[in-house]
């Protein structure tokens, strides 16, 4: 099973709560047919599942904490085995949190090729949850849990983007911008994308 998923391309896409990684997965799925895999999705749906496991997850999750590494990791392996034969390639959104989640995600899958750095300030990315979060739903869109939630990714994600800096495989967007004004910089990654997933 596990070997179907052996040689897929694979794009991180990392960036703060709220930065806009969905919204920017939507728009590259929709141009070049990649699967988009959102590790928070996957854990949502555990949660709304009701199962044992989801109970767990969502007290965590609640509280703007990591889940464990092997839980999330496994619910992204068995997507992308669930997608292998109809992907081009996979876009995994939110993930790896933390370096350890990136080696370890190397050991059980591959290497990515590709990591998609989605930069705002933290003030943009307040702004845009707290307004979500008047209609998402997510019980953890509340201004308590969205300081938690940046204090984490300043702590334990960004040294991911300099781990991956590394390798030289970092593109960084920039979304200040509306959603309808495309900025230079989001154009000349798209070209790049477009490139990398041809
Ligand atoms: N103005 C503006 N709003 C945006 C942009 N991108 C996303 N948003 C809004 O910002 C909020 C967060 O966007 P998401 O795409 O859900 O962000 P995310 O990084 O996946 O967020 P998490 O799921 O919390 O990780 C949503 O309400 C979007 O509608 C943008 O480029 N400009
Ligand atoms: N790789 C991951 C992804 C999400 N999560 C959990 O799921 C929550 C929501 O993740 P998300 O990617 O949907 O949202 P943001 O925190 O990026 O806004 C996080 O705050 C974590 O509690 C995790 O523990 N590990
Ligand atoms: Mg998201």
């Amino acid at each position: 099973m596990a070997d179907k998923i052996k040689d897929a391309k694979i794009i991180f896409v990392v960036g703060g709560p709220g930065s806009g990684k969905g919204t920017q997965c939507e728009k590259v799925v929709a141009k070049y047919g990649y699967t988009h895999l959102s590790s928070g999705d996957l854990l949502r749906a555990e949660v709304a599942s009701g199962s044992e496991r989801g109970k767990t997850l969502q007290a965590i999750m609640q509280k703007g904490e990591l889940v464990p590494l092997d839980t999330v990791l496994d619910m992204i392996k068995d997507a992308m085995i669930a997608k292998a034969d109809v992907s081009k390639g996979f876009l995994i959104d939110g993930y790896p949190r933390e370096v350890k989640q990136g080696e370890e995600f190397e050991k059980k899958i591959g290497a990515p090729s590709l990591l998609l750095y989605i930069d705002a300030k933290p003030e943009t990315m307040v702004k845009r949850l707290v307004k979500r979060g008047e209609t998402s739903g997510r019980a953890d869109d509340n201004e308590e849990t969205i300081k938690k939630r940046l204090d984490l990714y300043y702590k334990a994600t960004e040294p991911v983007i300099a781990f991956y800096s590394g390798r030289g495989i970092v593109r960084k967007v920039r979304l200040e911008s509306p959603l309808t004004g495309c900025s230079q910089e989001i154009r000349r990654e798209g070209m790049f994308v477009m490139k990398e997933m041809s």
